[in-house]
């Protein structure tokens, strides 16, 4: 069986690269290979490789950036997605994607589950929900998993920048009113083997679902706990004090939403899986990247 990978290179692609290797023949493609803003040359190579499964993992991850570059993210997130699930529809192949907390707008603070409306509040938000939509209306074997804070050793993420701030500063300041589950790529890549081999036996599971960690804090919180075990783990860093403050004192080009919490029973009940504490995922990642 012949798996398509692609965004190959980003922090979930990276681990999904290990995370199929036992499923099938993977063709793991980065944006050379594989270029989503390139969507003719892209749907003639997916044609001649002829692939059972896709497996999304590129995407427009620069939220700030996205507002004033909406074509480029609207292209990559959306309408080469939608092409993707479009061939896979004509071809009967499936196609695996990632989304986000971000088409959410945030309001509340109880947890959402897939049913709950949608409301993206940034370009980004709008063009995942966008590629969500046109997937779900491909009529392809479709799995979409919605996930939120995602970090890895391998890339660029809030953590890491944490610790790299906290190298040379004795205060952080950092939002203490959104609050969400970081989500480790190697989880997110472990998730999508599983959920993939059910859809395979099951085609009856497709459909989107939300899967982060489990548990809950906000950006300041986690950025303390990062900067406390780092330092527990002997790294000497100057930072003593991460201030946390409210959103509108830290201004953004997009604006995020306050609560990211995701309800994630459905997954774990469809594929008899079970969300790990977002701490066992962190504690893994600062053992790897500080030691
Ligand atoms: N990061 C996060 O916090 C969250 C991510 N998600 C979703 O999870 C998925 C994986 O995200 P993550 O691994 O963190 O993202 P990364 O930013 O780490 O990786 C994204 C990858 O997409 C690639 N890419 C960007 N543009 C193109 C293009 N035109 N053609 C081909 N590849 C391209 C990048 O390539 P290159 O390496 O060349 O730049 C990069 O390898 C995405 O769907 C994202 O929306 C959901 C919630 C949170
Ligand atoms: C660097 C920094 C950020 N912040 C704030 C900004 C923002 O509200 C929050 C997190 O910052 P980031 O820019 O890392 O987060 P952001 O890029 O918005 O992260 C999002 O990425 C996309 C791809 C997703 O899908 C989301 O799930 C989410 O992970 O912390 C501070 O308050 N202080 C700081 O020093
Ligand atoms: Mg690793």
């Amino acid at each position: 069986m012949k798996i398509l990978l692609l965004g190959a290179n980003g922090q979930v692609g990276w681990e999904l690269q290990r995370a199929l290797a036992p499923l099938g023949e993977l063709h793991a493609w980065n944006r050379e290979l594989g270029d989503l803003a390139q969507p003719d040359a892209l749907l003639s190579r997916l044609q001649a490789l002829a692939p059972r499964v896709i497996v999304n993992a590129a995407a427009y991850t620069a939220v700030d950036k996205a507002e004033s570059d909406a074509n480029l993210a609207r292209q990559i997130n959306a309408e080469t997605p939608g092409r993707l699930a479009q061939w896979a529809a004509h071809t009967g192949a499936a196609l695996l994607h990632y989304s986000t907390d971000y088409v959410f707008d945030g309001s509340g603070c109880a947890p959402r589950d897939e049913t709950a409306a949608t409301g993206p509040l940034s370009v980004y938000g709008r063009t995942k929900l966008a590629g969500e939509d046109a997937i779900r209306a491909s009529g392809c074997a479709h799995l979409i998993l919605r996930t939120s804070w995602v970090y890895a050793a391998r890339g660029g993420n809030f953590a890491k920048t944490m610790l790299r701030l906290a190298a040379e500063r004795p205060a952080l300041r950092v939002v203490n009113d959104q609050v969400g589950a970081p989500t480790g790529a190697e989880l997110l890549a472990d998730c999508a083997a599983h959920a993939l081999r059910s859809l395979l036996l099951r085609p009856e599971v497709g459909g989107t679902y939300h899967c982060c960690a489990a548990g809950e804090t906000n950006w300041a919180e986690y950025a303390r706990w990062v900067i406390d075990l780092a330092k527990a783990q002997g790294q000497a860093l100057q930072c003593s004090e991460v201030q946390g403050i409210p959103s509108a004192e830290y201004p953004t080009p997009a604006p995020r939403p306050l609560n990211s919490r995701l309800d994630c029973r459905r997954f774990e009940s469809t594929f008899g899986l079970r969300l790990p504490p977002w701490e066992q995922g962190v504690r893994r990642l600062l053992t790897e990247i500080l030691t």
